[in-house]
């Protein structure tokens, strides 16, 4: 083990940035160990703080990148290493770490105010390229909801997404007695592994799924698909996909008008548009073309059921059984699968897989 590697300083300690430094030097030698560091790695550092965790970051790595918002903690930094025998590998960018565009590198390392969590594991996981892995301090209960696997109490939406995009692991739990000031709460240290290559599907898709599943992640799912108002945005989503499809198919009305020539380079143009967009999960500006078209076609519709003199109570009932029967294509969809009576809490990545697939496939859509 090298020397010790914490730093005298009296600097008084800012609680809005998160500001616990880790003195314990056999703790932050554990953190270094378990980042596995190459001599060959540039590793990138969140939140170096006064530069305990960096010292031994810099006998180990090729470069060291490290990212600090505070200008106390950079003038201290640069006071420690700019003219140490590691000033050549150290390179110091302030700035917030979610705002600031990260450059490339092989392994991160991060002991970071717990506000940020949430923000930096997923900045982190859409980096490209690809990272070899982080080692991650951060508060206790978030590190464990990363880690926890179906049927445990902690498991979450955020495990479900995190485990989706890489192998996680719980490393080193933390006492507060290892830092000055000591924080509230206990911490832990994970490993995030991205999945290499990282699956591909339509994230604000999956994330929908997701957000519904576990609204109520102990109910079965027969229950949670008979919520009033998730029905209504899946009918809402399921009607605009019919449309796009209804673009695609050159069956809208306007283009019916139009001479068949015309309407084949028309149609063509916007199956090329369309296709995009479903990829990218729909875009606003098609969904406002599209609620305009609804609109149009809601008030050609009242004026013709006005015409033929329908009243009220039969626009009702209509809109009642095309609701009964979205109801009933959801349940049978569930039903089918073999989802119909399982709970969100035990459900593991490919079952979430496998529902988003059986529910497309059925042009159900969560975005
Ligand atoms: C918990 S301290 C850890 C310091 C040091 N890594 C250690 O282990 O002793 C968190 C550090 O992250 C910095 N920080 C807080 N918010 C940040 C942000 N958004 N981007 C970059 N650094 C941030 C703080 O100024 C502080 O230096």
């Amino acid at each position: 083990m090298s020397k010790n590697p914490v730093a005298k300083n009296q600097m008084v300690f800012n609680k809005s940035f998160g500001q616990h430094i880790l003195v314990n030097p056999q703790m932050l030698h554990s953190i270094v160990e378990k980042s596995a560091i190459r001599p060959t790695d540039i590793v990138l550092e969140i939140g170096p703080g006064t530069g305990n965790l960096t010292a031994l970051l810099l006998e180990k790595a090729k470069k060291v990148i490290a990212v600090e918002i505070d200008p106390r903690m950079v003038a201290e930094l640069n006071k420690r290493f700019k003219y140490s025998q590691h000033a050549h590998k150290f390179e110091l960018i302030q700035g917030d770490a979610i705002s600031t565009e990260f450059p490339f590198f092989d392994v991160c390392v991060a002991n970071t105010p717990y506000q940020i969590s949430s923000p930096l594991v997923f900045k982190l996981l859409s980096h490209r390229p690809l990272f070899r892995h982080a080692v991650l301090m951060f508060q206790k209960e978030f590190a464990m909801r990363c880690v926890a696997k179906p049927s445990s109490d902690l498991y979450c939406r955020l495990s479900v997404n995190v485990q989706l995009l890489s192998k996680c692991d719980h490393l080193i739990k933390v006492g507060k007695n290892n830092f000055k000031p000591p924080p509230k709460v206990e911490s832990s240290v994970i490993r995030i592994e991205p999945k290499n290559p990282a699956p591909v599907l339509n994230y604000i898709e999956w994330d929908g799924l997701l957000r519904v599943c576990f609204m109520r992640k102990n109910k079965q799912l027969s229950a949670i698909f008979k919520n009033k108002s998730v029905l209504q945005v899946l009918e809402k989503n399921f009607e605009t996909y019919q449309k796009i499809k209804a673009i695609e198919q050159g069956a809208v009305e306007e283009e019916q008008k139009q001479n068949q020539d015309t309407k084949g380079k028309k149609g063509n143009n916007n199956n090329n548009n369309v296709a995009d967009l479903m990829q990218m999960g729909m875009d606003e500006e098609l969904d406002e073309e599209i609620d305009d078209e609804k609109s149009n076609k809601k008030q050609n519709k009242k004026k013709h059921n006005d015409d033929e003199g329908l009243d009220e109570e039969e626009d009702a009932a209509q809109v009642d059984d095309k609701k009964k029967l979205f109801k009933e294509k959801i349940h049978k969809i569930l039903e089918d699968s073999g989802y119909l009576e399982k709970r969100p809490a035990k459900l593991d990545i490919d079952d979430y897989l496998k529902l988003l697939f059986v529910f497309n496939q059925n042009e159900i859509h969560f975005k």
